[in-house]
């Protein structure tokens, strides 16, 4: 599904951040992502969302080659991975709710069709209240919560989460990877970056490891 071979990456003339890193991120497969601070787990996210480009190796997502695939076709591609950045990036004109069923929306979707598994979703992550907030009016919790809840909402082939239990107590943090585990249990490859090793023991599931550059495989 996701693979990369022999990537390496640096911004601009700075020093490779990430070197000679290969593996491959099956159908349906759960994985954690971890590493000291700067290590370069954002970076990596970033790559597979195809924010940024590596400066060698190959990196196929569904099958394609990412160096040689059109522009045009880029949007698309992206539309089967959800995302999680740190920053959250949600929309501030746009309630909570809206925010959280625009994937729906962007799919051509009735809004009848979708309106009460959002309203589900919103229930589950704790936002039930806070439907009708907007970011701004939002705690960093609850914002991380509703990115959380977007990235879900559509069942993407992938999902990729930049420390997605950064902003919540440990109750919340549990839920949040039941979610996740749900998630992949209807299919979806699951990437969570995380510092949290009580979320990866909970799991027990493979964990990516970077260090120095480079990428291991444990479990
Ligand atoms: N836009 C950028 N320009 C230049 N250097 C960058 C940029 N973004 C990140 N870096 C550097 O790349 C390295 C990896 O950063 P990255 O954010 O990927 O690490 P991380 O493992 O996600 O860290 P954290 O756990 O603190 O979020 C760091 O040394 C960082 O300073």
């Amino acid at each position: 599904m996701i693979r990369f071979e022999n990537v390496g990456m640096r911004y601009g003339m700075g020093p490779e951040i990430l070197r000679d890193v290969s593996f491959h991120l099956a159908p349906g497969s759960l994985h954690f992502l971890t590493g000291p601070s700067g290590a370069g787990k954002t970076s990596l996210l970033k790559l597979m969302f195809l924010a940024s480009r590596p400066s060698r190796g190959l990196i196929t997502m569904f099958g394609r080659d990412i160096a040689t695939l059109p522009r045009a076709e880029l949007p698309d591609l992206r539309r089967r991975v959800g995302v999680v950045f740190q920053e959250f990036r949600l929309l501030d004109h746009l309630t909570t709710y809206e925010n959280v069923a625009l994937p729906l929306k962007i799919q051509g979707r009735s809004e009848d069709s979708y309106r009460a598994d959002v309203k589900e979703l919103l229930a589950w992550v704790g936002l039930g209240e806070r439907m009708t907030a907007k970011p701004p009016t939002l705690s960093g919790g609850e914002k991380q919560r509703a990115a959380i809840a977007r990235a879900v909402v559509a069942q993407p082939d992938v999902l990729l989460a930049d420390e997605p239990t950064g902003n919540v107590d440990p109750e919340m943090g549990k839920r949040l990877l039941r979610l996740f585990i749900e998630l992949n249990r209807l299919g979806t490859s699951v990437l969570i970056a995380t510092h949290d090793h009580a979320l990866v023991e909970a799991a027990g599931a493979p964990e990516l490891m970077i260090n120095g550059g480079r990428l291991t495989v444990r479990g």
